[in-house]
């Protein structure tokens, strides 16, 4: 990795009782596309206010090239976009660009601004009258305006029909490919997937996984195989081959594995006594979660409020 531009150390952010951010460390260097993945209230908004100095971390160090995002100086070369954005509804789209551009030395002209984002027809639209879509291309378009090395978006493409995310997915890959770093948050594996080689799975506040995209799309493409079997047999399964997790739902055990076949296959042949076999497969947030709830020094799933753990039904199986 080049010399990083966004440093999280050992990071730990509280809101009263709730632990938004547990012991987080992440370190992301020049010229990366990052995105972070994770379910509602899984700590994505809060990290990027303590990269972008708005919020200040309980304990840990936060860096943005090299200081502490607090400082004026470390947000100079800082461009970011938040979940909302208000614009104020009277003024022109081309007026809302220049006003922005008039807090920077070298501000990107106007019409390159528009044009990147698809927005160029609407430069003497008032922003009030814009629909919802363009909007949130012209917020996020902003957010580039000052040229900025390090871009945070949170949720940039939420609301937006397919033309547009697309437009704005090949906005910022552009741009990313001019050297800056982009930090990007999204629930969707499809977003991240569009944008990002590098992929930071986030729930109940910890770092699940990062990786690059395709050994997290293996780990999406995970399934779930139910047995039930003796409790004096569960230890075996953890050395099945591929297997990822066991975990105990009710009655049944439930292995987490990139190839269900090959772990009936090995039931089998190792001749575990098993029945009531059955195969699902996983949601992505399922196969982190299961990844590293329930085992020894892992957060529990349900850790964080609105972290949105595997629902359970009355009998111990995840809807
Ligand atoms: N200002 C706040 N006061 C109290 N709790 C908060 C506050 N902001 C966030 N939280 C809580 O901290 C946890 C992490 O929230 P955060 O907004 O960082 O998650 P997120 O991954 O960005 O979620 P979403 O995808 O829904 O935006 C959640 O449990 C949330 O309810």
């Amino acid at each position: 990795m080049t010399a990083p531009v966004v440093e999280l150390d050992r990071v730990t952010r509280r809101y009263g009782e709730v632990v938004a951010l547990d012991d987080v460390s992440l370190s992301v260097g020049e010229g990366e596309l990052v995105g972070l993945l994770g379910p509602n209230g899984a700590g994505k908004s809060t990290l990027l206010s303590l990269v972008n100095g708005v919020r200040r971390p309980d304990a840990g160090t936060v860096r943005l090239m090299g200081r502490d995002p607090r400082e004026p100086a470390a947000r100079a070369g800082l461009g970011t976009t938040p979940q909302e954005t208000g614009l104020p509804a009277t003024l022109r789209v081309g007026e809302v660009v220049d006003l922005v551009a008039g807090h920077y030395a070298d501000p990107m002209p106007r019409g390159e601004v528009l044009e990147r984002f698809g927005l160029g027809d609407l430069a003497r639209r008032q922003t009030g009258g814009l629909s919802g879509g363009q909007r949130r291309r012209l917020a996020v378009a902003l957010s580039l305006v000052g040229r900025p090395r390090v871009v945070l978006l949170d949720e940039p493409t939420t609301g937006l029909d397919v033309d547009a995310r697309h437009t704005l997915w090949d906005a910022l890959r552009d741009y990313q490919s001019g050297g800056a770093t982009v930090i990007v948050t999204s629930h969707y594996l499809e977003e991240i997937e569009a944008l990002a080689r590098r992929v930071v799975v986030v729930g109940s506040g910890r770092v699940l996984a990062d990786d690059d995209l395709p050994a997290v799309l293996a780990m999406a493409a995970a399934r779930r195989v139910l047995v039930e079997v003796p409790e004096s047999e569960e230890a075996r399964l953890h050395a099945l081959p591929g297997v990822l997790d066991v975990r105990r739902e009710g009655r049944r055990t439930v292995l987490l594995a990139p190839d269900a076949d090959a772990v009936v296959r090995a039931l089998v042949r190792d001749d575990v006594p098993f029945r009531d076999l059955e195969v699902r497969g996983a949601s992505l947030e399922e196969a982190f979660l299961a990844l590293t709830s329930g085992t020894p020094g892992a957060p529990a799933a349900s850790g964080a409020p609105g972290a949105a753990p595997t629902p359970a039904t009355t009998d111990g199986e995840p809807r």
